[in-house]
């Protein structure tokens, strides 16, 4: 009934879990917890391939994570940051809302 609704502020609704390989990649990149905006999740993949060195220093839109855990996760060797389907499909099976 409307009096018991749950209330969860807009700041919780966009919240994603992670699952452990991806919270382990975004970890390694200096993300800290458990719940990411998409936004978050983004910018701490973009770190980790800075990080690690997986994108090609001359063709700096390549990504090459073969032999990687992110190349695990993505089931890719490299990937082109200017397509960006790759990554989305693997965020729809690794993140989980953590809305409640
Ligand atoms: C538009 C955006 C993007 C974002 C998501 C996607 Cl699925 C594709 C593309 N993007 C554009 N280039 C990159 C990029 C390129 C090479 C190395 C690292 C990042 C990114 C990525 C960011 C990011 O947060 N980007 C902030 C600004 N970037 C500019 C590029 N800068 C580097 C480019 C290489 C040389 C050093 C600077 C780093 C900051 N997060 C990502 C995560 C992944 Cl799984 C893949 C790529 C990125």
């Amino acid at each position: 009934a409307a009096e018991n609704a749950c209330r969860i502020t807009l700041g919780q609704v966009n919240q994603m879990r992670p699952r452990l390989p991806l919270l382990k990649i975004l970890q390694a990149a200096g993300a800290q917890g458990e719940t990411f905006t998409l936004k978050e999740v983004m910018h701490y993949l973009g770190q980790y391939i800075m990080v690690r060195q997986l994108y090609d220093k001359r063709q700096q839109h390549m990504v090459y994570c073969g032999g990687d855990q992110l190349g695990e996760l993505l089931g890719l060797e490299s990937f082109s940051v200017k397509d960006p389907s790759p990554v989305y499909d693997m965020l729809k099976r690794n993140l989980t809302s953590a809305a409640m």
